[in-house]
């Protein structure tokens, strides 16, 4: 009889502890939200459900006519996770052009090339108040104000080593490189469609030219109609992300460009800058580096875990896509990504 109450006793002390045992380790081990574990094509469909009613609050950009033909119902939400997996959901397969967010790869090519001492001592490191064709004010700066607006872009893009189409071609090899998709090219209806109406742009090559700051024939601003032109997808979006959010390593671990200071320096301009005169909002409310592009593109980095790419066409006031701000706002804080 003792013996039976005993060994009860024992067993009961042995599930006692087991139990609190697991609890005390639930409780010092908590599911960790870091961002990448947790992201799942369930939790982008739903953000996309979400937020795709919104597509109505903007349009279609139509200063480029080529572009208002674009439908406006595309939607979709790609991520790349810390360990390189794919997360898509929506129209992920869509192509459209990649527009203002090759400017980042720009900058980067001329920085490797030229040193980032001598690209900015002809464009500078500051935000702005003001739209992303903004030109009024190279009457009386020295300087463009960032090399992601459109007039500090087309000075970069000049600065890119090379003659004729080269400047081009190899912000189209990067493109691929990152993405590892050997399909990437431009959209030639586009290109003409930006080269036959940018006379703002054409204005604002001549004015640089004017200053001394171009040397180059107008030739070299058809290499930036080109790069604006590239088609890429959400997914594409996503490594560019991924790829600046890790030191410049690829989504697949390939480190061959690997480089901190280049990263830190496009990211930063992302987060200053990447949204325009909306940036300063954007930071506050999403805190990551993004870059957005009149296609209804944006890519997010989101340092050291992961890289966003979203796509949907309608625009705001500031040229950024209306359902793809929401669409990363939800998820910056679903995952708690807000930097700050
Ligand atoms: N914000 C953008 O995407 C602008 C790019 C466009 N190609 C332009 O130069 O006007």
């Amino acid at each position: 009889m003792n013996n039976y109450f005993s060994r009860f006793f024992i067993k009961l002390f042995i599930t006692y502890v087991g139990f609190w045992g697991i609890i005390s380790y639930a409780q010092t081990n908590p599911i960790k939200e870091d961002g990448n574990n947790s992201v799942t094509a369930e939790m982008l469909n739903q953000i996309i459900e979400n937020n795709k009613k919104y597509r109505n609050e903007g349009e279609v950009a139509n200063y480029i006519p080529e572009l208002s033909k674009v439908n406006p119902e595309y939607v979709a939400l790609s991520v790349v996770t810390d360990e390189g997996k794919i997360i898509n959901a929506g129209d992920v397969n869509q192509k459209f052009t990649i527009q203002s967010i090759s400017k980042i790869i720009a900058l980067m090519i001329a920085v490797e090339e030229q040193g980032e001492q001598k690209v900015f001592s002809k464009v500078g490191y500051y935000g702005t108040d003001k739209p992303f064709n903004h030109y009024s004010n190279l009457e009386t700066d020295k300087i463009p104000l960032n090399p992601m607006m459109n007039a500090g872009a087309i000075l970069i893009t000049s600065m890119i080593e090379g003659t004729g189409e080269e400047p081009f071609q190899k912000i189209l090899e990067r493109i691929k490189y990152i993405t590892k998709n050997n399909t990437i090219n431009y959209n030639k209806a586009v290109y003409n469609s930006e080269r036959e109406t940018g006379d703002r742009n054409k204005g604002i090559f001549y004015l640089l030219k004017n200053k001394g700051l171009i040397e180059e024939s107008e030739e070299s601003l058809n290499n930036y109609f080109k790069q604006c032109s590239i088609e890429v997808t959400a997914e594409d979006l996503a490594k560019i992300g991924f790829y600046f959010a890790h030191q410049c390593q690829r989504f697949d671990g390939d480190i061959r460009y690997q480089n901190t200071d280049m990263a830190r320096l496009i990211q930063s301009q992302m987060l200053i800058a990447g949204m325009y005169d909306f940036s300063g909002e954007y930071a506050r409310i999403v805190g990551l580096p993004s870059k957005s592009g009149v296609g209804g593109g944006i890519a997010v980095s989101v340092p050291g875990k992961m890289g966003v790419g979203v796509f949907s066409p309608a625009l705001d006031e500031h040229g950024n896509s209306v359902v793809g701000y929401k669409m990363i706002s939800d998820l910056s804080q679903i995952l708690g990504l807000n930097l700050f």
